[in-house]
């Protein structure tokens, strides 16, 4: 995905920040991991970080069937009360959500030396490593990932010399399922806002998004050996348009609401996840709150999670769409805000704003 690649090419990161811990060697959390001390717990504090016993709340993220006659509704308001929804009747087949699963686990299963020779290069965007966040962060997270971001075959041969089709297949047609769910979803949501491709005074600016590409994430988070100082994934927005997130039948992924802490959002089965990123925040001029959100790691479960990230080409211009009164955002390409983010991360939206 040009987006993703280009601006990663750009702002390489160290080892440091690529290499994950060998899981497989520690049975105790190393201080590494320990999220702790006064520098992180400052920041830390704003998030009441540490404390993974989200409160209660009435409501829960709402759980969406993509074939209800009010789906436009729904998922609108979805977007502007939560940020985020499950889907149900999304058309995927269970079987190959199982199969994208298995194979996930399948590679990071693999022992550490195997997994590191299909390590990320410093300026590259697909292969095995640490969150991208990670940089920003004066701890590191009890995680492991592996982004797929155009062809993965060099990285797979690496992983399985002579079984590496498989692999490569089942994430290529899981990607394609992803991306064309993605779109029928970003429809839903501008029909909501009353934007057609049609309509005229919307395609100069906005014209390209309806050519969006996608990045497939593959988490990892490990049994822990004491999950309450530890984190999986520390809090953030996602960056493109919107996500769509698989997560397996592990707890682990929480989000925060404004007044209330963090709240879970627990796997419901046959349903995907559906989160607003920064990109569509912008785009809606802030009426679509983009989600905090963080994945925390368990004692006895190892979780997978597989994020489908759906954003626009490189040199689209992204900002208010034309019909929404009094801009709060300006305009700027997708490439542009990437850096910013990758430069900022959560002060990057604040830096835009008029
Ligand atoms: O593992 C999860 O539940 C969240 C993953 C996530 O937020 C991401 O990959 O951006
Ligand atoms: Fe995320």
């Amino acid at each position: 995905m040009a987006t993703l690649s280009e601006a990663y090419r750009d702002n390489p990161i160290d080892l440091q920040h690529i290499i994950p811990l060998d899981f497989d060697s520690v049975h105790e959390l190393p201080d590494s991991h320990t999220w702790s001390d006064h520098v992180n717990n400052l920041y830390l504090e704003k998030y009441t970080y540490l404390k993974h016993t989200p409160m209660d709340e009435e409501s829960s993220v709402p759980i969406i069937d993509l074939s209800a006659p009010n789906v436009v509704e729904l998922v609108g308001n979805a977007c502007e009360t939560w940020g985020m929804f499950h889907v149900v009747n999304h058309g995927v087949s269970s079987i190959l959500v199982d199969d994208v699963e298995s194979h996930a686990q399948q590679l990071f299963s693999l022992p550490t030396q195997h997994k590191l020779k299909a390590l990320r290069a410093p300026d590259g965007a697909t292969g095995y490593g640490v969150a991208r966040i990670s940089p920003f962060f004066s701890k590191l997270m009890w995680h492991e990932g592996f982004t797929i971001m155009g062809s993965i075959v060099e990285h797979a041969k690496e992983l399985w010399p002579h079984d590496y089709e498989d692999f490569c297949n089942v994430m290529d047609n899981y990607q394609k399922k992803m991306k064309s769910l993605a779109y029928q979803i970003m429809l839903l949501i501008l029909k909501f806002l009353d934007i057609t491709k049609e309509g005229e005074e919307e395609m100069i600016s906005t014209s390209s998004i309806y050519e969006c590409e996608g990045a497939l994430q593959l988490n990892s988070y490990p049994c822990c050996p004491d999950p309450n100082r530890a984190i999986g994934l520390a809090p953030h927005t996602d960056s493109l348009l919107l996500t769509i997130l698989h997560q397996s039948e592990t707890k682990g992924l929480q989000i925060h609401r404004n007044g209330v802490g963090w709240v879970a959002v627990p796997p419901v089965s046959g349903a995907l996840v559906v989160n607003i990123g920064d990109l569509f925040h912008i785009l809606s001029n802030g009426r679509f709150p983009t989600v905090y959100h963080r994945a925390v790691p368990n004692q006895d479960a190892h979780r997978i999670s597989v994020a489908y990230f759906y954003g626009p080409p490189a040199d689209t211009i992204v900002g208010p769409l034309n019909k929404l009164p009094c801009p709060r955002y300006r305009s700027l390409t997708v490439k542009e805000y990437i850096s910013l983010k990758n430069k900022h991360l959560e002060n990057a939206l604040s830096l835009i704003k008029f």
